[in-house]
């Protein structure tokens, strides 16, 4: 299969601090694939880099085998690319429902134009994006509190409407950036499912950062271990797991 994303020879330092080194990972399209490694590793940095929302130093990135190296979050978004984010503060007043209604791009009524000229056009996309909205809100099982405020949610609920977001567009990547932290385990097993469900039968490829390895072992495929910036060994959960420089340089002496 082919790489949809494909990072090359990336380095990356902040001041004197090397972060990123010489890393190469391929996500191969339609895997679920994770991304671990012990604390300050540098999982973050390099989706900040692959997101669009960190320049690199050297290397290149590319997108279905698109150059993107350095490209901002938004043109990323319009292609498909999409990373999840926390609610932010403002839109924590909005209702769930109206929490995916935003997500879309370039909305006919966005413009000035389109609202006072075209309003029949504006109303038959709000109509679709609602319509689209509901189907998603039923997807990620959140119907019964579709209007509930997006910031008295749950974290697991709050997580659940993170990937929601995603669905509002057509994304072809998601990255997911701890999205099990603070989940209790149903709605985790909830997430869990509805990222497989994307996978199968959306065709969604995501890249995974988890620190919960549970979900890394039911989810991923490949998964990647990342130390000091660079791929220490990539394969199955049960080869990491028994890997001994693995077991030495994440686990620790914990294992
Ligand atoms: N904006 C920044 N400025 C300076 N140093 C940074 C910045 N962002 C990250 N770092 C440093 O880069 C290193 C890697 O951080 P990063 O967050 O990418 O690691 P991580 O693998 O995601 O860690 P964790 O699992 O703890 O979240 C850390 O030493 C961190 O302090």
């Amino acid at each position: 299969m082919a790489a949809i994303i494909d990072v090359q020879h990336v380095h990356k330092a902040f001041g004197g601090l090397k972060v990123i080194n010489d890393c190469s990972i391929q996500v191969e399209q339609g895997s679920i694939t994770g991304l671990i490694g012990p604390n300050g590793a540098g999982k973050s940095t390099l989706f900040n880099i692959i997101a669009g929302a960190l320049p690199l130093d050297s290397g290149r990135v590319l997108l279905d085998g698109e150059e993107i190296t350095n490209r901002p979050a938004n043109e990323l978004f319009h292609k498909g690319l999409l990373r999840t984010f926390q609610i932010a503060h403002e839109f924590s007043q909005m209702t769930a429902l109206e929490n995916l209604m935003m997500v879309p791009p370039a909305q006919a009524g966005e413009t000035l134009f389109n609202a006072w000229f075209k309003p029949s056009l504006v109303g038959k996309e709000e109509a679709e994006v609602r319509r689209r909205a509901l189907e998603v809100i039923d997807f990620i099982g959140l119907h019964h509190v579709r209007n509930e405020l997006a910031g008295n949610l749950s974290g697991g609920q709050k997580k659940l409407l993170e990937l929601g977001r995603t669905m509002m567009t057509d994304a072809r990547v998601v990255l997911l950036d701890e999205i099990a932290a603070g989940v209790n385990r149903t709605l985790l097993g909830d997430l869990v499912t509805n990222i497989e469900r994307l996978n199968r039968e959306m065709g969604y490829t995501f890249l995974v950062i988890e620190h919960d390895m549970d979900m890394i072992a039911r989810l991923c495929e490949p998964v990647i271990v990342l130390a000091q910036g660079s791929v220490m060994v990539e394969g199955s959960i049960e080869e990491i797991q028994n890997n001994p420089q693995v077991i030495e340089a994440y686990f620790g002496a914990a294992s």
